[in-house]
């Protein structure tokens, strides 16, 4: 049997799953990260952690599958993106901890190059924010001893996480990264596929830490790391690889993931799109040299608002009962939570901007709060694809894709195709993010058509469809945006 092997490192948790025949799942393996806050508005990874946990899930993957190196065809790698590495080229000893996504330390040095961003919007499709690596490699570059003159010597290597996974499992041997990752960075022309030298200059990088840039599916090298020979085939970025797992190949195709946070891709085609109306623009995969590209909306607290209910506040001890509790609110009562707990992203970025409850009465109760709560995520989405319709206006109606820990409140998916008056398609492999990294080597090996072909591998476990008015679902958006011009500035 040919199995493939898939590899997510994500934020909070490290996964491995190997895939059968029509990439249907055998075997998984997963440990929690470690989470590390030193100063507030920080967070950081341990790369050791990091690279100790990636194998352990992945022979523990091997194991439960009963797999032997041999019967593996490939593996891919998925990653949290833009969480930024430093290390040393010869040993791959880390320098300091990896600096995560969510890590803030580097706002005034976005805010000091804020007159640049027309032209780095124009560049990357994306904007000057410390969510991306470009900034958090200058800290790395500025705040650790003789790290800037040993980078300028090639003596070190910069790397998001799968670039970082793919040198430590070839023991040293690969410094590569895909598009996908390499689009996240603030250092990538987006249309030529390569690092820019303006860029490289703005953010004071220098060019001989950089790894190459590589297609989704390509042959990134062999790790002997699995008790035999397993070559490397597949490399995306978590949401990217979440919209080749679900499918959405076609212009005009969107997916939304909700974990933590909730990132929407809608896939535009082969010309970057660029956005009037603060969304990203990014690569959504390349194969055989080709870029397809997406606007892509990130928002930083879905899932994270019912941890909030539950470790914050108290009043539900399991994220199922946030559903529950809110089919139990009174309809009657407008209550909003605006989730803005470390500012907000797309479409607002207002790092700023706190979370607030608005619309309380003495008759509020927990059923009221966790109705705000999962409703604010169907705003928030709503708010990503009011802006990707007028960014794109061939976009029309769609249909949503969506996948992620928080997809399983059948409440809160129900909701968000009310309100956004479309059906909303879970599919059957929750774990899309995976099967995407899966269905890239597996493309790489010769096993899978390309994109062009109808997939085989997406399959639907439950539409939900829309019944409330448009008007209706007007009224309630128009009330949600009050309350978001409440907490902004
Ligand atoms: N039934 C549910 N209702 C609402 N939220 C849920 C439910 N189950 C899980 N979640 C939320 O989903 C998130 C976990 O999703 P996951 O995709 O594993 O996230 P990540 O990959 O970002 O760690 C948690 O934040 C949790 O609060
Ligand atoms: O690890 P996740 O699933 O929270 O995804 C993180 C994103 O890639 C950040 O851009």
């Amino acid at each position: 049997m040919q199995a493939i092997l898939a590899l997510d490192q994500g934020t909070t948790s490290t996964r491995a799953i190997a895939f059968g025949a029509g990439l249907k799942p055998l075997a998984t393996a997963q440990v929690e990260l470690p989470q590390h806050f030193p100063r507030p508005g920080w967070v950081e990874h341990d790369a050791g952690d990091i690279e100790v946990h990636s194998l352990r899930v992945l022979r523990e993957a091997m194991a439960k599958a009963g797999l032997e190196p041999r019967q593996v065809a490939g593996l891919g790698i998925t990653n949290q993106r833009e969480t930024t590495l430093l290390w040393e080229r010869d040993t791959g000893r880390p320098i300091g901890r990896a600096i995560v996504w969510q890590d803030r330390r580097t706002a005034e040095t976005c805010d000091r190059l804020r007159s640049e961003e027309a032209l780095v919007s124009a560049r990357t499709g994306l904007l000057l924010d410390p969510y991306f690596s470009a900034t958090k490699l200058g800290w790395l570059l500025d705040n650790t001893p003789g790290a800037r003159a040993a980078a300028e010597r090639g003596a070190l290597c910069f790397g998001t996480v799968d670039c970082f996974l793919l040198h430590r499992l070839t023991e040293g041997r690969v410094h590569t990264t895909d598009a996908t990752n390499a689009a996240r960075t603030l250092l990538m022309d987006i249309r030529r596929g390569d690092w820019d030298e303006e860029m490289l200059a703005l953010f004071r990088i220098p060019r001989a830490c950089l790894p190459e840039i590589r297609d989704c599916a390509a042959e990134f090298g062999t790790t002997r790391l699995l008790g035999g020979e397993v070559a490397i085939r597949g490399m995306a970025g978590d949401q990217q690889a979440a919209t080749i797992g679900q499918a959405c190949f076609a212009p005009g195709m969107v997916k939304s993931t909700y974990g933590t946070g909730c990132f929407a891709l809608l896939v535009t085609g082969e010309e970057p799109v660029a956005s009037k109306h603060r969304l990203l623009t990014t690569i959504a995969w390349q194969l055989g040299g080709v870029r397809a590209y997406a606007l892509e909306g990130s928002i930083f607290s879905a899932g994270a608002t019912v941890q909030w209910l539950r470790d914050g506040l108290g009043i539900i001890a399991h994220a199922r009962e946030a559903g529950e509790w809110a089919a139990k609110a009174d309809p009657a009562q407008r209550v909003h939570l605006v989730p803005a707990f470390t500012g907000l992203g797309a479409p607002h970025w207002d790092a700023g901007a706190r979370a607030a409850l608005l619309g309380m009465t003495r008759g509020t109760t927990r059923a009221e709060i966790c109705r705000a709560a999962l409703e604010s995520v169907a705003f928030q989405t709503a708010d990503l694809l009011d802006a990707m319709r007028a960014d794109w206006p061939a976009m029309g109606d769609c249909v949503l894709r969506v996948d992620g820990g928080m997809t399983a409140s059948d409440w809160t998916m129900q909701f968000l195709a009310h309100l956004l008056g479309a059906p909303v398609d879970r599919p059957v492999v929750a774990e899309t993010t995976a099967l995407g990294a899966a269905w890239l080597a597996g493309h790489q090996a010769g096993l899978l058509p390309g994109p062009e072909a109808p997939a085989t591998h997406w399959k639907l476990e439950r539409r939900f469809s829309p019944t409330m008015s448009r008007d209706e679902a007007r009224e309630r958006h128009g009330d949600w945006k009050r309350a978001v011009g409440r907490v902004l500035g």
